[in-house]
């Protein structure tokens, strides 16, 4: 078994001292261990993609995850069954936070457990799969404006700042879905596969795991979405409209973020599917 840690030595929360007691823990349980930093953007799809391995683990954030991710299912032997782990590195971490693997992450590598695992749903958009969700409108906005040198000082207060910025200064557009036989207008949308959202807010009480949970404002009115952003930061809980489907057409909106990172899709009308990953996620 080669197992394989991909390490974004730029991660929000990455501390080599951790990284290298993480490193010994998972030295001793395992035989063959390579370890891989990456030197840029891409970098770790790229491997994921490309090299041999039985078991992959990234150590850093969700947007390094999603690189892995993406570089798993667009394997072409993505079927052989890669087992994959990660290893909290990142700003937010909110894959492990919804997966329940340790914040710690030398907790998480001690925990490791590779007797137990399990397929997790994966939502596809545009040709990128997402593991936790993708958004448009507000949610979009304020990804593509949060400052990078913010980021690196101030960590997560950097997407508050953002969000408050995108909250008053900008007007948003209308947009339609259409999904379960009906036609939708919404000004904000996420279409969820995890509940976890923005850290360790929960997006619903009402959340069906394997299902898309679309989340979405039918108007633009601020006071409406400042009472949804206080309602899942206090009261986990989403005061819009909530439907749940396997899949979404989506017209008019091309900026989203996915996963938690700002993304462009290459065309305006687009499907949002539901898919069983290929990979195995370990359990802890
Ligand atoms: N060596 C690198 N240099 C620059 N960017 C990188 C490098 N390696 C990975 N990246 C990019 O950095 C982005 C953010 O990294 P990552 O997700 O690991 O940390 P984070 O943003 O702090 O955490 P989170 O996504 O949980 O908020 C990723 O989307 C990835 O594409």
């Amino acid at each position: 078994m080669k197992t394989i840690v991909l390490a974004n030595p730029v991660s929000g929360s990455f501390d080599k001292n951790k990284f290298n007691k993480c490193l010994d823990i998972l030295n001793r349980k395992f035989r063959k261990i390579e370890v891989v930093y990456t030197e840029y953007a891409g970098h770790a799809e790229k491997i994921a993609k490309d090299e041999d391995y039985d078991i992959v683990i990234p150590a850093g954030g969700d947007g390094l995850l999603n690189e892995v991710i993406n570089g798993i299912e667009n394997r072409i032997d993505k079927d052989k069954g890669i087992l994959l782990y990660k290893l909290p590195f990142g700003t937010s971490n909110v894959f492990c936070r919804e997966y329940k693997i340790p914040i710690n992450p030398i907790k998480a590598a001690e925990q490791i457990d590779i007797t137990n695992f399990h397929h997790i749903p994966l939502g596809l958009i545009g040709g990128r799969y997402f593991s936790l969700m993708v958004g448009f409108g507000f949610d979009a906005l304020s990804v593509k404006n949060v400052d990078l040198n913010l980021k690196k000082r101030f960590s997560k207060f950097a997407y508050v700042y953002s969000g408050l910025k995108t909250f008053l200064k900008k007007e948003f557009h209308p947009f339609e879905f259409f999904t379960n036989g009906k036609r939708y207008e919404a000004y904000h949308l996420i279409v969820a596969v995890s509940n976890k959202y923005a850290g360790s807010f929960n997006l619903s009480k009402k959340f069906k795991k394997g299902k898309l949970n679309i989340f979405y404002l039918k108007n633009d009115k601020k006071l409406n979405l400042l009472k949804n952003i206080l309602l899942i930061s206090l009261y986990n809980g989403f005061a819009g409209e909530q439907i749940y489907s396997d899949i979404i057409k989506l017209i008019g909106v091309d900026e989203c973020q996915i996963d938690g990172d700002f993304y462009k899709l290459q065309m305006n009308s687009n499907f949002v599917k539901i898919k069983k990953s290929s990979f195995y996620l370990v359990n802890i």
